[in-house]
């Protein structure tokens, strides 16, 4: 059986109903790693917010998201709730937004710990300092005890990552979690995620506009295009054989270290045309 079966998930918004996700299906098994890629406003993360429960109450969802043989749609928030950072878990874009600026980090991911399971003995510190050391952070005491303002960027993705990952969820949704960062720590804390995501035994669904990046942490990609997937498959065969237009100009963008100097890089536009342009 599937860990996630996603059937004709549809989200619309408001009175006018504008279609933000439409008919999107997608399965993911047990630790596996399915990458969803796409333009802004293709509805990657309005698809992530669904499966977490935590779209906002304009939004009508319709279809079935099933995690574990059990229904998301229409469960009451106290049970998506108990679920979130539990069985399913989110890191999101921006760890300064994400993180309390009042609160120790340690405190923080200690918070998602103590929701979820009683501190018999008191071993909450001994686990967070544990977990924050999984994550790469080798001074896990110091980095535990300080405030998000006072740790780089880089440091403050794996708190995050720490934080997702401390209950042992099931399936790890991660919404562009290196976007912010600069492009040496971007591959390194994509390593660290490959890294632990292997060694907890976790199903991924990661989001991003980068081609090149989702084919680092996964073995599957979704394309996403105006509200609905126009393409999926293995990343190696989207690398060597896109079929839609949009997809080859995702490949072709993330190959530009193939491009002679001198010659204009490529854009997507080349391969799919906007409306108008069109
Ligand atoms: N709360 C909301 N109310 C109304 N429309 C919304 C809301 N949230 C998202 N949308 C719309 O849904 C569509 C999909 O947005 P979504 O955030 O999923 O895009 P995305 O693919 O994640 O883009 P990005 O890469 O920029 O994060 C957009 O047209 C957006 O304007």
């Amino acid at each position: 059986m599937s860990l996630l079966q996603v059937t004709d998930l549809t989200v619309s918004f408001g009175r006018r109903r504008a279609v933000a996700v439409d008919s999107v299906s997608f399965e993911l098994g047990q630790g596996q790693r399915l990458g969803i890629i796409g333009e802004s406003g293709s509805g990657k993360t309005v698809t992530a917010l669904a499966l977490m429960g935590l779209l906002p109450e304009t939004a009508h969802v319709t279809g079935s998201i099933r995690l574990a043989g059990r229904e998301l749609v229409g469960l009451p928030e106290a049970s998506l709730a108990g679920l979130r950072g539990d069985v399913l878990s989110m890191v999101f874009q921006e760890p300064m937004t994400a993180l309390d600026p009042t609160m120790r980090v340690g405190r923080q991911v200690a918070e998602v710990l103590l929701l979820h399971t009683a501190d018999r003995g008191g071993s909450a510190r001994a686990r967070v300092i544990d977990m924050l050391g999984r994550v790469g952070l080798a001074d896990a005491e110091r980095v535990a005890d300080s405030f998000p303002h006072q740790l780089s960027g880089g440091q403050r993705q794996r708190c995050l990552l720490a934080m997702a990952l401390i209950n042992s969820p099931d399936l790890v949704i991660c919404d562009e979690p290196t976007t912010a960062l600069d492009v040496t720590v971007q591959a390194r804390v994509l390593r660290l995620l490959d890294e632990v995501l292997t060694a907890e035994g976790a199903a991924c669904l990661f989001i991003s506009h980068d081609l090149a990046v989702v084919s680092q942490v996964c073995t599957d990609v979704l394309v996403m295009l105006e509200g609905r997937i126009v393409e999926a498959g293995p990343v190696a065969r989207l690398f060597s054989a896109p079929e839609h237009p949009y997809t080859r100009g995702l490949v072709a963008t993330a190959r530009i270290d193939e491009v002679p100097p001198g010659e204009r890089l490529p854009t997507v536009e080349d391969f799919y045309p906007r409306e108008g342009a069109r």
